[in-house]
């Protein structure tokens, strides 16, 4: 007989994860579970998901358990483990929201990428403290076809390489991660930008993922945009002394992130829980094999 697993579907900014509430950390979730769980034919569908713990009963979390109660156990959809994933804090948090576990206002969670501040505020904004970004040194170019640019590394607690292009449609169809010269650059894998201007402060990212493929947003993806277009344009707050804001446009929505003169970055969007099921176990089972 087939036993039941609660599950949820949110997303934010349609960057979408499958919600799995295991206080006890007592859910086994192997990286075949989870890619067949965000399967978009087979399974529930989602870019990643969200193993939702209690910090104390989490190896890797334990611990940040006196900062933060909760520990989001992020996963890619094809089942591998990031450090971190911004639209996937403010779904995580919503999450707890509707569950009853936590009110409005100001929360802690606890990330592969260390515990980050939330607010939730009342008009369904995520605000997150996201920490401050690294830009390892190296030249890097990516390529798509016949055209190639020059691209920024940085790190938000997760790797991401930022290109700066003339028009969206010049990254192609991403299907497949974006070549990189030298082809060693990132032996763990990158995230990979494309951005275009769209205004004073303001641009629009594509975005090829690593271990989800191409999606309608990434929260980390956009911070390391405005990190990086802010040293493009001599708005560096490190430099001026002065918070600078730029508005991402993603093609799931809108984000909007500030960088302060130390470093701290916060990004500010929505995030939705959709619906509610159970997953039969009986199935998980089978997929995994
Ligand atoms: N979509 C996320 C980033 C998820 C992790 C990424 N794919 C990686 O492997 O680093 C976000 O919103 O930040």
């Amino acid at each position: 007989m087939s036993t039941r697993i609660a599950f949820l579907k949110g997303h934010g900014t349609e960057n979408d994860f499958v919600i799995v509430p295991d206080p006890e950390n007592a859910i086994d979730l192997p990286p075949a579970a989870v890619a067949a769980l965000c399967d978009r034919r087979a399974g529930i569908g989602g870019d990643g998901l969200l193993h939702v713990v209690r910090s104390a009963a989490h190896p890797e979390a334990a611990e940040m358990a006196a900062e933060a109660e909760w520990f989001m156990d992020y996963r890619n959809g094809d089942g591998s483990i990031a450090e971190m994933c911004g639209n996937g804090v403010r779904v995580f948090a919503r999450y707890l929201q509707h569950a009853g576990l936590v009110t409005e206002g100001d929360l802690a969670v606890a990330t592969r990428g260390g515990v980050k501040r939330v607010h939730l505020a009342k008009n369904g904004d995520v605000t997150v403290g996201m920490g401050r970004a690294r830009l390892p040194e190296g030249d890097v170019t990516v390529s798509v076809g016949e055209r190639s640019w020059p691209a920024r590394n940085v790190n938000m607690g997760n790797p991401h390489a930022v290109a700066f292009v003339d028009d969206l449609a010049h990254a192609g169809n991403l299907y497949a991660p974006p070549p990189f010269s030298p082809a060693t650059a990132y032996p763990d894998g990158v995230n990979v930008e494309f951005v275009v201007d769209r205004g004073p402060r303001h641009v629009a990212l594509r975005v090829h993922e690593r271990g989800s493929g191409e999606t309608r947003s990434c929260g980390t993806g956009a911070c390391a945009v405005a990190v990086a277009t802010a040293r493009r344009d001599g708005t560096d707050p490190a430099v001026t002394g002065t918070p600078v804001t730029y508005t991402v446009d993603v093609p799931g929505g809108r984000l909007v992130i500030t960088e302060r003169p130390d470093g701290e970055i916060e990004m500010t969007g929505p995030a939705v829980i959709v619906a509610t099921g159970e997953i039969d176990t009986e199935w998980l089972e089978n997929a995994v094999g």
